[in-house]
């Protein structure tokens, strides 16, 4: 379903990454790891098409794909349900009464986004996750601001919603999820400098 071969990316114009292959059947799930800066986004990034590799491949179903970064990614002057309307709306979906109730938003349907706390902000942002109807996610960071319950509660949708309905993901977080996945540590793939000098070589 998703297909990584001898992938090298860069940020800012300097290679970040090189030789990061692997591949992701329905229904499996890897966890980046690795120190601030390895090069986590900067994969996730060029994976979801955000930025073109320096070389290798990238395969998955055309559409198929969904990036979520940091950010929540919500709108703070429509409602919670106005919101989940929104997205499903740009997907030509509607919203599936279940994804209330994944990430505990029942009885914040009414309450504007933007009063939110961080972490009710956040399971927002990953209910878009269960709206939008993709099955190759790439999610960076995704439970930043959450409480434990909170986590379990992500870990749960990922595994029974979204893993078990045949998607799979590609998670970067620095925790333990509780997700019986396994974890591809970037540091061994960190990218030798440019023989030219990389990036500033563009200036001279
Ligand atoms: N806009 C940018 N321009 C130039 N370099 C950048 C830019 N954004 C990030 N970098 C650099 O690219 C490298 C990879 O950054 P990246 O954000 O992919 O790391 P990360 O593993 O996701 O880090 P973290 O765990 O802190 O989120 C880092 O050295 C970072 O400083």
């Amino acid at each position: 379903m998703l297909q990584v071969t001898d992938l090298r990316c860069a940020r800012g114009g300097v290679p970040v990454l090189e030789r990061v292959s692997f591949a992701l059947n329905p229904g499996e799930a890897m966890i980046l790891r690795g120190p601030n800066g390895v090069g986590k986004t900067t994969l996730l990034r060029t994976m979801a098409g955000l930025q073109p590799p320096l070389s290798g491949t990238v395969d998955y179903p055309e559409g198929s794909g969904a990036y979520a970064s940091h950010a929540d990614g919500i709108k703070s002057a429509l409602t919670v349900t106005e919101n989940l309307t929104f997205w499903a709306q740009i997907h030509d979906r509607s919203v599936p009464e279940t994804a209330y109730a994944a990430f505990d938003l029942h009885d914040l349907r009414d309450r504007l986004a933007g009063t939110l706390s961080a972490g009710q902000k956040r399971r927002l942002g990953l209910a878009r996750l269960a709206v939008i109807g993709r099955s190759v996610l790439f999610l960076d960071e995704p439970t930043v601001s959450l409480d434990n319950f909170s986590v379990r509660m992500f870990a749960d949708w990922m595994r029974d919603a979204h893993l078990g309905q045949g998607g799979c993901a590609v998670i970067a977080t620095h925790i333990d999820l509780g997700l019986d996945v396994p974890a591809l540590d970037l540091t061994p793939y960190i990218a030798a400098a440019d023989a030219d000098g990389g990036a500033d070589a563009a200036f001279l």
